[in-house]
């Protein structure tokens, strides 16, 4: 489970991107952060993953305060950063192995751990392949295969689908349901907001570094009292700026 409570974050004297975020992911839920370019996502999911360090507030990774113990609540994540951050010279499997390594993965569990994401996140093709060069989406892949080899507890993944065929898109988002019915949380961001309704059980929008909205699909239909979920997010955000595809 991941609580974010009140978090704050300023860039020099002029950019507030996140202002008083709290919100609370469950397991076994989607959660999904909504919101237009700018909006504060990133920045947010940073301050989650430990890498940036909120100004004020904090957040909680299965109760382990990521200010004051970020190294442990580094162990309960599963990370896909917005920049996906290779190394040229590795294989795809090689990713794979080396942050399974990391967290103390060996020997047949391991090869059995990667064999299993190759599969799940259909890249046998390129697994034995340096990753220079590879697509968007292939980076993706390889990314996401090396955040979740120690199937961690927590899955943190910012813009997953960002560059990924309609195929590629299916596969992580059976990828992601299957994290859910495992019991996992799942937070993910995204400005697509057809993204967010395929996958999200529940839907936080963020605009201007502020939660304007936090609940089920439905509920966010019943409070602005619109009938499409398009419609709702419109009407929450006050545009439809960055929603659409
Ligand atoms: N390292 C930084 N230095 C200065 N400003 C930053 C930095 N990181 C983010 N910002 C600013 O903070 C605001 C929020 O940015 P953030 O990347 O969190 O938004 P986002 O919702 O993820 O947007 P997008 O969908 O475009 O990725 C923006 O105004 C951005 O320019």
């Amino acid at each position: 489970m991941i609580e974010a409570r009140n978090l704050h974050k300023r860039f020099g004297k002029k950019v507030t991107a996140v202002e008083d975020v709290s919100f609370t992911a469950e397991d076994g839920v989607i959660t999904g952060l909504l919101g237009p370019n700018g909006a504060g996502k990133t920045t947010t999911m940073r301050m989650l993953y430990t890498l940036v360090r909120p100004d004020r507030g904090t957040a909680l990774v299965d109760g382990v305060d990521v200010v004051q113990r970020p190294e442990e609540a580094r162990r309960a994540l599963g990370v896909l950063p917005d920049a996906r951050g290779l190394y040229p010279r590795l294989t795809a499997r090689e990713h794979a192995r080396y942050y399974g390594e990391l967290h103390g993965l060996s020997g047949a569990a391991l090869d059995q751990r990667v064999d299993e994401l190759l599969d799940l996140l259909d890249m046998r093709d390129i697994a034995d392949r340096r990753t220079e060069g590879f697509s968007q989406g292939q980076r993706v892949k390889v990314a996401m295969a090396r955040a979740l080899v120690h199937g961690p507890r927590n899955v943190l993944l910012d813009e997953p689908t960002n560059g990924l065929d309609v195929m590629s898109t299916r596969a992580v988002r059976t990828l992601l349901r299957r994290l859910k019915d495992e019991g996992r949380c799942v937070v993910f961001s995204s400005h697509v907001m057809q993204e967010v309704a395929a996958l999200c059980d529940r839907i936080v929008v963020v605009a201007h570094g502020r939660v304007v909205a936090d609940g089920t699909p439905d509920a966010l239909r019943a409070s602005t009292g619109k009938d499409s979920l398009e419609e709702a997010f419109v009407a929450t955000i006050g545009t439809d700026q960055g929603l659409m595809q």
